[in-house]
């Protein structure tokens, strides 16, 4: 299966915290098929009447999935797009998923000044904005990649600080964790790959507009 069957518009859905808030908002745009579930074991659902398949990925792959062109279009949040830094096109804010990505450290730890982490142990799920941002500052760092549950390293010794997202700030609260920088924010995205754009302008175009004009109502 690939996108460049013509007939049908293939949207990626990310596992997890954006799963159900995208399908919602897709279905009500008349984006939608049976079976649709985070839950379900199935990984590729069609609506062949509407022409629309979907595909469900893990998150950090899904930006993979829209560059190649394995799926037309998908929903993301923009942490893991600065983090994959794939070749895709952005089409539109969604403005759900609201979280930020920065950097904390142990109350016991924090510094007066950013340059004071040189050279310090920084555990991530986001090697490449890490590495950037403290580039950005000049500061050499070590930059150690987990897959997740950030917050333990610095409790444990493995590094001095984090940089993962943020929401509530409940998670550094009860670790005892203080941020210490904000590096960007995020939110969900809608990305299309660059050939699918163009060779399915009308479809894709109208989704993106339709669902515009309907964030735009509800948020008034
Ligand atoms: N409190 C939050 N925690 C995690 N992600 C959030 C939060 N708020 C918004 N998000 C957004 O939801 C996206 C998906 O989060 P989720 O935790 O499902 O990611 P995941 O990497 O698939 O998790 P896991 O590796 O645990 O399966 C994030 O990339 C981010 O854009
Ligand atoms: O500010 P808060 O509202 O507390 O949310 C932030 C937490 O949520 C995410 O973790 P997630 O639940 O995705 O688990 P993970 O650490 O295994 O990625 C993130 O990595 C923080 O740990």
């Amino acid at each position: 299966m690939t996108s460049s069957d013509m007939n049908y518009l293939t949207i990626a859905l990310p596992k997890g915290k954006l799963f159900d808030l995208s399908a919602n908002l897709l279905a009500k745009v008349g984006f939608t098929a049976e079976g649709l579930s985070e839950n379900s074991r199935k990984l590729v659902i069609t609506n062949e009447a509407a022409k629309i398949r979907f595909i469900i990925t893990k998150t950090q792959d899904l930006p993979t999935y829209v560059e190649y062109g394995a799926a037309d279009i998908g929903i993301i949040g923009k942490d893991v797009l600065l983090e994959e830094n794939k070749n895709v096109y952005e089409l539109l804010d969604l403005k759900y998923g609201f979280c930020r990505l920065m950097a904390a450290v142990p109350q016991s730890l924090l510094q007066e000044k950013m340059s004071d982490y040189a050279h310090m142990r920084v555990a991530t799920k986001y090697p490449r904005v890490a590495e950037q941002y403290f580039h950005s500052l000049g500061i050499q760092m070590e930059i150690i990649k987990l897959n997740g549950s950030i917050e333990l390293a610095p409790m444990v010794g493995l590094a001095e600080l984090i940089v993962d997202i943020v929401e509530t700030g409940r998670t550094l609260k009860e670790n005892n964790l203080i941020e210490v920088a904000s590096i960007h924010p995020a939110t969900a995205r809608l990305i299309a790959n660059r050939v699918s754009f163009k060779m399915k302008f009308d479809r894709i175009h109208k989704l993106s507009e339709d669902l515009k004009c309907l964030l735009e109502s509800e948020a008034k």
